[in-house]
């Protein structure tokens, strides 16, 4: 299973990579791989597992936040309508809204060991393309809370990390046309 020993920290040459497009329809082991990164958010998320393997808890996990130069990430979101899952190869995020949001209380990330202060603009709705665990193409729509977590994975895959967004002269300050989302 993954464990935090697996996860690369910040300073690691590959979270700073634009990471390389997965060949579909995905070989086993890269289907493999990506329910191995699922399994991790899960267990993450479970209070005794999180607790044994001392796993800090995560809602997404990109390909090389394990080392792996490739173009795939999982998310695990648990929310009042429910479990939604998902692994997915090569995504791209293809329209987005004008507005943006951002978590009040700012962002955190399993590949960076300290708190870094401030709020990260992120588009409120995005339309992402991308391939599912079986290499059918798909096209998601997300807006709030999904849409922030599928936009810090993307950015993983893209060698972008959360505090690049955050304003260094006032880490509080907003580009003006963002709306409020805690
Ligand atoms: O490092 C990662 O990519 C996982 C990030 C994902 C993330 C951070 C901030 C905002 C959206 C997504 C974090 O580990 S998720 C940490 C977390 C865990 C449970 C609930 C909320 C946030
Ligand atoms: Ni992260």
């Amino acid at each position: 299973i993954i464990t935090m020993k697996d996860i690369v920290r910040e300073g690691a040459q590959i979270l700073r990579k634009v990471t390389d497009e997965v060949v579909i329809p995905p070989s086993e082991e890269d289907k493999e791989t990506l329910l191995c990164m699922l399994q991790y958010l899960k267990n993450s998320q479970t209070p005794e597992l999180a607790a044994k393997y001392k796993l800090r808890s995560g809602v997404g996990l990109s390909a090389n936040q394990i080392g792996l130069d490739k173009r795939m990430f999982a998310a695990y979101i648990v929310d009042d309508k429910g479990e939604h899952e998902y692994t997915l190869f090569n995504p791209k995020i293809i329209s987005h809204s004008l507005t943006m949001i951002y978590l009040q209380q700012g962002e955190g990330c399993l590949s960076v060991d300290r708190a870094v202060p401030g709020y990260v603009p992120r588009y409120e709705r995005i339309k992402v393309k991308a391939y599912d665990i079986t290499g059918d193409e798909v096209v998601l729509k997300l807006s709030g809370y999904p849409a922030i977590v599928f936009q810090h994975e993307i950015d993983h895959l893209n060698g972008i990390m959360f505090y690049d967004h955050i304003n260094p002269n006032n880490p509080l300050q907003l580009p003006e046309n963002v709306d409020i989302k805690s």
